[in-house]
């Protein structure tokens, strides 16, 4: 059984928890833009990583309900593990680069130190988990003393960047053409319906990573998505998704269908009138349906009764505008979050339709592994409650370079020009978060 202290705490900024993060490793940081408190998570008291993405889902699984043994009764509702599973589930082919490393099938881990702050007022309240008192009371003592002294002149405005040394958009004309291709084979193989292909950016930048600046302008940059912070030696996995996968809380799940995508005007007047182009664009209508109806059918699937909407809405962050529906269930207790992620997982958003047979085409025409990429990412509490989600906007960081991933759902009537633009208007979110406004060495390259 592990021990665990808890203490309440009124005057410490956010700052200060953020930059003594930079202390820790593994560090996990979850904010979520509709919800009260951001979750900080220091250290590993236990962590998992699959050795295979086949099994991933079901070990980690079985790992969380090994580790749930171990947690006291009064604190089930307040820890939590944290972490991400792989994109390639199930046997899918995955083809190893060098880019995630440790990260490659999945990493989750029970924090050290977990974090509750309030947003609105700074509250905090911190859990110290350890297997004795003393180690337990050790550490929550040692974190408070290196708070009071950062605190102290912590300051709070930073927004320092990363310097842009080059950055390259990978295989740009290969990737056109595997678009074009792709939609030959959705014209020409009778049940395939969509797939949704990645293309990566490898961005060679000075400058050191800071945790606390890469909140802070992660935090900046964009307003109304999550901000989701994973580091594990050395690799820092950063994602400024608006996609939901999975909340579970109050005995219901929430879920949401985020697909079909168009720019931002620049003006307020042109900006609707591109929300109103998306809204009753057929193509995006279609892209945006197989989702929801799929979604609809996983959960049917797990015998639920979801309600949704029948038309979608727009949802806007900075740099795109997306259809969206969102979805809910009551939710009954022996459905647990491993399993229904175990189902949703790759939603059309992110895999295709059918599930398998795109995940099969991903496989074959992307030369890389997806990791983290596009993958559930989250918390899940030993209550049952916790929230999933999809790992997109997002760039792998480790040394003096950053690996940045975008994707687009391709269909019957795709045009290979406009999914590089759109891919190209995804990758923005995380070149304004990291990387200074001057940026140098702009520089497309071919193959
Ligand atoms: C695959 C990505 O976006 C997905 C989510 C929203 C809209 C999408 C689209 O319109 O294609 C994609 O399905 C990505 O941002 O890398």
């Amino acid at each position: 059984m592990y021990v665990v202290q808890d203490l309440k705490l009124d005057s410490f900024p956010l700052a200060a928890f953020i930059q003594m993060s930079q202390r820790f490793d593994p560090v996990y940081i979850f904010d979520a833009p509709d919800q009260p408190t951001l979750k900080i998570a220091l250290g590993a008291i236990d962590s998992f990583e699959p050795q295979t993405n086949q099994t991933a889902f079901n070990d980690i699984s079985n790992w969380y309900a090994h580790i749930a043994q171990s947690i006291p009764d009064k604190y089930m509702q307040d820890l939590a593990v944290v972490g991400g599973l792989p994109f390639q589930k199930n046997g899918q082919a995955s083809i190893r680069t060098d880019v995630w490393r440790d990260l490659d099938h999945g990493y989750f881990f029970l924090p050290q130190l977990l974090i509750h702050i309030a947003k609105d007022d700074y509250k905090a309240h911190i859990f110290s988990v350890g297997t004795t008192f003393d180690n337990t009371q050790q550490q929550l003592q040692s974190f408070l003393t290196n708070l009071k002294l950062l605190a102290a002149h912590a300051d709070t405005g930073s927004i320092s960047k990363l310097h842009l040394q080059q950055k390259k958009e990978l295989a740009l004309q290969h990737w056109q053409s595997l678009v074009k291709q792709t939609v030959t084979q959705l014209n020409t193989t009778a049940n395939l319906q969509k797939v949704v292909l990645s293309r990566q950016m490898q961005v060679q930048f000075t400058g050191t990573l800071e945790l606390k600046q890469l909140f802070n302008n992660l935090r900046r940059a964009n307003l109304n998505t999550y901000h989701v912070i994973l580091k594990l030696r050395g690799s820092v996995f950063v994602s400024a998704t608006p996609e939901r996968l999975l909340k579970i809380a109050n005995h219901h799940l929430y879920t949401a269908a985020v697909a079909g995508t168009i720019r931002r005007g620049t003006t307020p007047d042109s900006d609707i009138r591109y929300g109103q182009t998306l809204l009753a664009d057929q193509k995006n209508l279609q892209e945006h349906q197989y989702v929801v109806q799929n979604i609809i059918d996983n959960l049917r699937r797990l015998k639920l009764q979801p309600h949704y909407a029948t038309r979608p809405q727009l949802l806007k962050n900075p740099n795109v505008q997306h259809l969206y529906t969102p979805i809910t269930s009551i939710l009954p207790k022996q459905i647990s979050a491993f399993e229904i992620l175990q189902q949703l997982h790759p939603t059309p958003a992110l895999g295709g339709l059918p599930q398998t047979l795109a995940s099969q085409v991903i496989a074959a025409v992307e030369n890389y592994d997806r990791g983290l990429y596009g993958a559930p990412i989250g918390y899940l509490q030993f209550d049952g409650v916790g929230e999933f989600v999809v790992g997109i906007r997002s760039a792998l960081l480790r040394q003096q370079t950053a690996w940045l991933f975008a994707g687009a759902g391709i269909v019957a009537d795709s045009d290979a020009a406009a999914e590089v633009l759109e891919t190209r208007l995804k990758f923005q979110p995380m070149l304004n978060t990291l990387f200074s406004t001057d940026q140098r060495g702009d520089h497309a390259n071919g193959n």
